[in-house]
């Protein structure tokens, strides 16, 4: 068939969308042949959609499904941020994918203030990735007897067993057991190295499934419970914590909030006060921050993470409190920072580039040292957001600022 006609019939509603490549020689081809034939089914002429540079025949293989094409995100940068990490310990540039004005000049104010003050203190404190599923049991005492097996040595070699037969990098670290009636849920953390992880735990939680199948009679009813928790708000992760746990700080002297933000320490620590605490315990809100989520989705998608994370990841607290002479201590913790250098979407073209920049693109030596480096650089990236933001609202500036540069 040729390329016409491959059009026709998908416009007719005679070939899917998803067999085109049946047909093809490329998978470049069947991608063009499809957005032509979503062109004409509805009337969009997709002249934009179909610039793009990333490896056709790689990306539609592993990142894509019935490819028409790409959309753009405008990037920018913001730094030189100085960071004093355990991973990342230098001056970095940090690409952020936005199309929200002011953002990216808010967030590179925070750069300027922090590398004027030494640079930004952070560490990882927790690092692992969840996945948790669900077996229903036939009596109570089969539920305690799955719960117990995970005590003991004995199963537990087997169970790591399991796991490396399908991973090299991943290593099982815990597993925390609930029970619901007769419903065994078990929540299995991962050391993921370099990788995010969600492909690599949920694989190897199934090799473990399936020897819990067999030993004790269970039916396995969800590889993934929602006891994880995977891409929704939940305080599990916000206690628990769940990806790269990592905490960012920094005190900055009175004379450079004063210059640079425009306003005290104290005005700082009372907008986040009553914003930040105040407001967010009245509206209930797992994030008591003010914007992380804007610094996360930026670097995520310019980084090649997956963008649904930024659920888990916008969980972070702000404090900012006053030293003994007058200066401002602040910090950024976040519980819950899925993140990883190889795996998902980190291979694209562009976002490799953002890796690059940052110098953690690929697995790092050791193996887990560039995705904490990524955790360390993201969480101090989303601290000089916070301090720029808190400093824009306690000098009256937000309105103004978005007005200027936003609209
Ligand atoms: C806009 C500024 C930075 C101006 O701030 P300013 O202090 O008037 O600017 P300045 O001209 O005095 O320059 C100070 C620094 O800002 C940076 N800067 C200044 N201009 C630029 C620019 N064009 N491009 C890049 N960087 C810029 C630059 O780093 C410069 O320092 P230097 O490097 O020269 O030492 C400030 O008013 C600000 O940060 N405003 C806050 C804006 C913001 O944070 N928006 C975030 C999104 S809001 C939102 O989505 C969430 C929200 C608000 O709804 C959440 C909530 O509920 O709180
Ligand atoms: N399956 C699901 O339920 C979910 C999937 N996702 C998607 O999962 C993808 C991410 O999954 P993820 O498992 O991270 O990635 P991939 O599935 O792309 O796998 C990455 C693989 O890279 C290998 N690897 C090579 N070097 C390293 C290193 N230094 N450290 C760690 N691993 C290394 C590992 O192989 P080996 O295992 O042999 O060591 C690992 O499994 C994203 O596309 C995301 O959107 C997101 C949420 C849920």
């Amino acid at each position: 068939m040729d390329k016409e006609e491959l059009i026709k019939k998908i416009v007719s509603g005679e070939l899917k969308l998803y067999q085109v490549e049946e047909f093809t020689s490329s998978r470049k081809e069947a991608l063009d042949i499809r957005r032509e034939a979503i062109s004409k089914l509805t009337g969009t002429e997709l002249k934009h959609v179909s610039n793009y540079t990333f490896d056709t025949e790689t990306v539609t293989k592993k990142n894509i499904e019935n490819a028409i094409g790409a959309v753009q995100i405008p990037l920018g940068v913001a730094g030189p941020l100085k960071i004093n990490g355990e991973y990342a310990k230098g001056s970095f540039y940090v690409p952020l994918a936005t199309t929200e004005g002011a953002l990216v000049a808010s967030v590179n104010r925070g750069c300027s203030v922090c590398t004027q003050s030494g640079g930004v203190n952070t560490m990882i404190f927790q690092d692992e990735m969840t996945r948790a599923p669900v077996v229903k049991v036939n009596t109570l005492e089969d539920a305690k007897k799955i719960v117990q097996a995970f005590k003991s040595p004995e199963f537990m070699e087997e169970v790591r067993k399991a796991v490396s037969s399908t991973t090299r990098h991943g290593e099982l670290l815990g597993v925390d057991p609930y029970v619901v009636g007769k419903n065994v849920f078990l929540r299995f953390a991962y050391d993921t190295k370099d990788a995010m992880g969600m492909n690599m735990v949920t694989i190897a939680s199934e090799a473990v499934m399936h020897l819990v199948e067999e030993r004790f009679g269970a039916r396995l009813i969800a590889l993934s419970s929602n006891m994880c928790t995977d891409k929704k708000p939940a305080a599990i992760n916000v206690i628990e914590g769940r990806g790269r746990t990592t905490v960012a700080e920094i005190t900055i002297s009175r004379d450079v909030v004063l210059s640079k933000l425009k306003t005290t320490p104290e005005n700082v620590c009372d907008v986040n006060y009553r914003k930040n605490f105040l407001g967010s315990a009245r509206a209930v809100s797992f994030g008591f921050n003010a914007h992380i989520a804007n610094i996360v989705a930026a670097t995520f998608i310019a980084c090649g993470q997956d963008p649904s994370h930024v659920v888990e990841g916008s969980n972070a607290i702000t404090s900012a409190e006053m030293t003994d002479n007058g200066d401002l201590q602040f910090s950024v913790s976040f519980p819950s920072l899925p993140l990883g250098t190889v795996g998902g979407g980190t291979g694209v073209a562009t976002q490799s580039e953002c890796l690059s920049m940052l110098g953690v693109k690929g697995g790092g030596d050791p193996p887990g040292s560039n995705a904490r480096k990524l955790a360390e650089i993201i969480a101090s990236t989303a601290l000089a957001g916070e301090l720029s933001l808190l400093g824009a609202l306690a000098s009256q500036d937000l309105a103004r600022a978005h007005a200027k540069y936003g609209r």
